[in-house]
């Protein structure tokens, strides 16, 4: 489908959000293209969790139009996994039985086939992430919000679940709005990159780079020294 005929998945009209005389959202407006993926960074505080907060329905603007699709899921830093469930019986929780087969499928999707008997707490921190995965894929969401969703992970799980994440993201096509402070994490998966400062969505940049994104490469480097000059941290020399 080209760009042009591409459904919005999310509209957002002048979102606005105070907390006391805070105004952390002011008069935001964002459009994102069904499975088209937004990676939003931010310094601490400036409202990334909120404006996702607000687009998972968990959170009310103070003014504003908010459109989002009816299926959308949230995959949050940890995986809030219920310890006195099963895998399986975590991934489709609210889910009516008939979900069960999809629930495998998704287990198996995530690299953890063998998994649906097991409690969480035998889980390791990559392995539970992976069943929050899986329990979104049950839910098909059209758009899927992810909540520093590899902050808790070692640095290889973490490029492991990242990898991951891009398969399931081109094979299932959602749209995604990733909210990390990591800019390399930003550059590598996601079609383009909005920096939140000062209430504002500043530095809206599509990444024109293939799919498969190599850290090496020059204009990765320039992407990354781009958004760090953006969030106003001066990149080493050299790096
Ligand atoms: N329920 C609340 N009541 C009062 N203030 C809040 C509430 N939720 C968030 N805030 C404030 O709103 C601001 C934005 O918070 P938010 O968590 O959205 O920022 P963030 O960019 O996600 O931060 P971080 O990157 O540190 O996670 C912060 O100043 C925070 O203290």
């Amino acid at each position: 489908m080209t760009d042009a005929v591409r459904p919005p998945a999310v509209q957002l009209r002048g979102l606005t959000k105070r907390f006391g005389t805070k105004t952390v959202l002011d008069a935001i407006d964002l459009d994102l293209k069904a499975g088209e993926f937004l990676a939003l960074l931010g310094p601490s505080g400036t409202g990334k969790t909120t404006l996702l907060r607000i687009l998972a329905g968990l959170e009310v603007p103070d003014s504003g139009e908010v459109l989002v699709p009816e299926r959308r899921t949230t995959v949050f830093q940890e995986p809030r996994l219920v310890s006195a469930r099963r895998v399986l019986a975590n991934v489709t929780i609210g889910q009516p039985r008939s979900a069960e087969e999809a629930g495998r499928s998704a287990l198996a999707e995530v690299g953890l086939p063998d998994a649906a008997r097991r409690w969480p707490v035998t889980l390791s921190g990559g392995e539970a992430q992976r069943v929050a995965l899986a329990r979104a894929l049950v839910r098909r969401p059209q758009l899927l919000l992810l909540d520093e969703p590899f902050a808790a992970l070692d640095a290889l799980t973490r490029l492991q679940t990242q990898d991951l994440v891009g398969d399931l993201v081109t094979r299932h096509r959602p749209a995604v709005v990733l909210v990390t402070h990591d800019v390399e994490e930003a550059v590598r998966l996601a079609e383009r990159v909005a920096v939140l400062r000062d209430g504002k969505l500043a530095a809206d940049q599509p990444i024109d780079l293939p799919g498969s994104r190599d850290r090496t490469d020059p204009r990765f480097v320039e992407y990354r020294r781009f958004f760090l000059a953006e969030l106003g941290i001066p990149s080493l020399k050299g790096v």
